[in-house]
């Protein structure tokens, strides 16, 4: 029997999309007036409230084009239980839809009709032989690791004949028998591969320039057209796979996303570590680099550097450092870990810096200063290696010239094998005022093999020079223009970080410089950051220092105050103190809690724990007091004296004196016992030992218990 398919005409799509407008934005970068003063207010709002953020191209077109009735279609080309007739354009039209389904099968040369094509299901068993070696790599590509799929095969076959007609018509008739099916259904197939086009969807994208997951994202859009057409297994790595071969012929290319690419994912594709862990075989992309290290930071964790045995044998570089093992552990609970990350749908959030005692972070705008010593230098770097991603604000990039790479030894270029645990360098610069040149540390680090290359993130229709796209990308980094907006301020931080998440970063060490931190700790942002780990020295910089500080923000007519929770401090070095927080996103007080509540309590009760660790999250608190003024060390800034005395107080943790020499760097200091959890200091300095087995009587925020 013969069943003519009707039709219907096939939807246009409307593909359109504005060239980009493109300004220029040359501006003085100068933060200090002539007389020296610092103008921060006024070059906020010049920078941030141009109006050039709010253009955004219209990516708002449907990326299918799906013939009409096509789950139908797909069905009956799948089973083909009736002899059916088409025209030969709809054929064409229909079939990359299952070619997923079947191949063409080969037949003997004497039967070989030329109006006629056989198929067979891919699960069939090949009856040409199979060269036991495996075919080598396209040039250019890696060895892909081909997962093993499940047993299955499959003998139907259909045959697609031409008929010479008025219009060019198919006639389509199954081969095997009739009562013989398929050993599975068409979602099995869907499942283990796509079909030609909706990897044409995909790919119309990909050479348009858009990021793989905003492309993934911008498919997801519209669930029921990619399930029609034989997509609900789409993955990332398939959109990566399609764009590669173009991404080889346009390496200067920008990356860009599709407007709301940023909004929370939609349907059931959460990334799964697994099928991350199996994308990390697909070709080099940019992506891919941070899938490898998201592996290195998943597999061992807590992350070992490699035994001192199996480090290579040549000399490692000047300045490799060491952290010591003891003094990780009081950092674990604070670092991304992989079973709370792995399900998240945002990266995991550190803010680290090093900060004076009146929250500046550099003496003036624009200049660099040491604030940490050795120990929390090299703590620092710990903590990059814990961490997919380093992000600062392009002002700390333009001032400090930054490397942005993890300088421990086993790390890549300092011993260890090529890149590893180096994170990716994002530098946030709506305008692309960065020049971007080789001799930057940014790039000189990648050709050295010791970092990463660097993601620089633009606005939209920020005109880059040619140059800088062409350096750039020679050193595996990236430009990503992003169009989500902040209606305040600029770019929106929560929408970025739910892009770099999908872009493969699964934890993002923010280092800084002051502007960052403070909007990061405003209580509109705070909830996209996990911990805080910030290194305090005894000194004291001035109103014209780098602040680090949220405007104030009111509930109502209360000021709010941004809290930190599961709190433990810890000496560290000859005079720093290592502050290590968890944002507490389930209070917002209007007044300092610590101080009222004391008040309020009888003269003989302790003061109630203000908060108490979640169980499963983190071991009890552990709290250190500082040195106490007569026991410590004079209150002088990292680094000026190096010979100053050692403190007389309890030790802090000590690692040993860095940059260490070439020779023996990739010694571990040795261990030193980690001070047990000491109970609190008063206030007024007289140190109080609780007796052992006693509970604290203060908490740290030191208000003194009443006598
Ligand atoms: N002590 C420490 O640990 C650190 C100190 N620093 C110091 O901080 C200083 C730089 O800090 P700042 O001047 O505050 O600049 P910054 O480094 O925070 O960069 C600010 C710039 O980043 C861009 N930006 C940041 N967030 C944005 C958003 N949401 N939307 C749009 N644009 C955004 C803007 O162009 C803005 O002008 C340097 O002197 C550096 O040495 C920097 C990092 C760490
Ligand atoms: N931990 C820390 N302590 C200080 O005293 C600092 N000044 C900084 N600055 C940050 O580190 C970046 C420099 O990194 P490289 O050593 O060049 O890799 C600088 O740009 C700040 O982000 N950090």
């Amino acid at each position: 029997m013969t069943t003519p398919v009707q039709t219907p005409t096939r939807h246009e799509v409307s593909q359109s999309q504005e060239d980009s407008r493109l300004d220029d934005h040359s501006e003085d970068d100068s933060d200090v007036n002539r007389n020296g003063d610092v103008d921060r207010d006024k070059q906020e709002k010049l920078e941030d409230h141009d109006d050039h953020y709010k253009e955004e191209a219209d990516t708002s077109y449907s990326l299918f084009s799906n013939p009409p009735n096509l789950v139908a279609m797909r069905r009956q080309l799948f089973e083909v239980k009736d002899e059916f007739e088409m025209s030969a354009q709809e054929f064409e039209e229909y079939f990359p839809f299952v070619d997923n389904v079947w191949r063409k099968y080969r037949i003997d040369q004497k039967d070989n009709d030329p109006n006629c094509e056989t198929f067979c299901c891919r699960l069939r068993p090949s009856n040409q032989h199979k060269s036991s070696t495996p075919k080598a790599p396209a040039e250019g590509k890696q060895t892909r690791t081909k997962r093993k799929r499940e047993e299955k095969t499959c003998p139907m076959l259909m045959k697609v004949t031409y008929v010479a007609s008025p219009i060019k018509k198919v006639k389509v008739t199954r081969v095997t028998a009739p009562d013989l099916e398929h050993s599975h259904d068409l979602e099995y197939m869907d499942h283990n591969k796509r079909n030609t086009a909706i990897m044409d969807v995909a790919r119309r994208e990909a050479v348009r320039g858009f990021l793989p997951g905003s492309i993934f994202w911008k498919m997801q859009q519209e669930p029921d057209k990619m399930d029609e057409a034989g997509g609900k297994h789409m993955k990332i790595s398939d959109v990566r796979n399609v764009q590669y071969p173009w991404r080889q012929q346009n390496p200067t290319a920008i990356l860009k996303a599709h407007v709301g690419y940023t909004q929370q994912r939609t349907g059931p594709r959460q990334p799964k570590l697994a099928s991350t862990i199996a994308s990390a075989s697909a070709p080099p992309t940019p992506n891919n680099g941070a899938i490898q290290r998201q592996i290195q930071s998943y597999v061992p964790f807590p992350l070992q550097p490699p035994p001192v045995a199996q480090l290579a044998p040549t000399p490692l570089p000047q300045g490799t450092l060491n952290y010591p093992e003891h003094a990780k552990e009081f950092l674990y609970p604070y670092l991304p870990h992989i079973p709370r990350i792995a399900s998240q749908s945002r990266p995991h959030i550190t803010l680290t810096w090093a900060t004076s005692l009146d929250s500046r972070v550099a003496l003036l705008p624009g200049v660099q200063t040491a604030i940490s010593g050795p120990e929390t230098k090299a703590m620092t770097h710990f903590l990059r290696s814990q961490h997919d991603a380093i992000l600062i604000g392009v002002k700390t990039a333009m001032s400090d010239d930054p490397g942005l790479n993890c300088r421990l030894a086993g790390a890549g270029g300092f011993g260890g094998p090529d890149r590893a645990m180096q994170p990716r360098p994002i530098v946030i610069d709506p305008r692309a005022r960065l020049h971007i040149h080789s001799e930057m540390r940014l790039l000189r680090a990648v050709r050295e093999g010791k970092a990463q290359g660097p993601w620089v993130v633009v606005g939209p229709h920020i005109k880059l020079q040619p140059q800088a796209v062409t350096t750039l990308k020679a050193h595996g980094g990236e430009f990503l223009q992003i169009n989500e907006i902040d209606p305040y301020y600029g770019l929106d931080w929560e929408a970025l970080f739910s892009i770099f998440h999908r872009e493969g970063i699964k934890s993002i060490m923010v280092e800084g410089g002051g502007k960052v931190l403070s909007d990061l700790l405003k209580p509109r942002y705070a909830h996209c950051v996990d911990s805080i780990i910030m290194t305090i020295a005894p000194t004291f910089f001035g109103k014209g220092g780098v602040e680090v500080a949220p405007d104030t923000a009111f509930d109502g007519q209360q000021p709010i105050q941004t809290r930190l929770a599961n709190v433990k401090w810890q000496p560290m070095g000859q005079s720093d103190m290592v502050l290590c927080g968890q944002l507490d996103k389930t209070r917002t007080q209007p007044r300092l809690p610590g101080v009222q509540e004391f008040s309020r309590q009888p003269a003989s009760t302790p003061v109630a724990p203000q908060h108490a660790a979640p169980p499963s999250v983190l071991p009890p608190l552990q709290q250190h007091a500082p040195p106490t003024p007569s026991q410590g060390p004079p209150a002088a800034q990292h680094n000026a004296n190096p010979l100053a005395p050692q403190t007389q107080g309890p030790p802090p943790l000590q690692n040993n004196a860095s940059p260490l020499p070439a020779s023996n760097a990739h010694i571990l200091p040795a261990p030193q016992p980690v001070q047990p959890p000491r109970p609190l200091a008063q206030i007024n300095g007289a140190s109080t030992s609780a007796p052992p087995g006693k509970s604290p009587k203060f908490r740290h925020y030191g208000v003194p218990r009443a006598s």
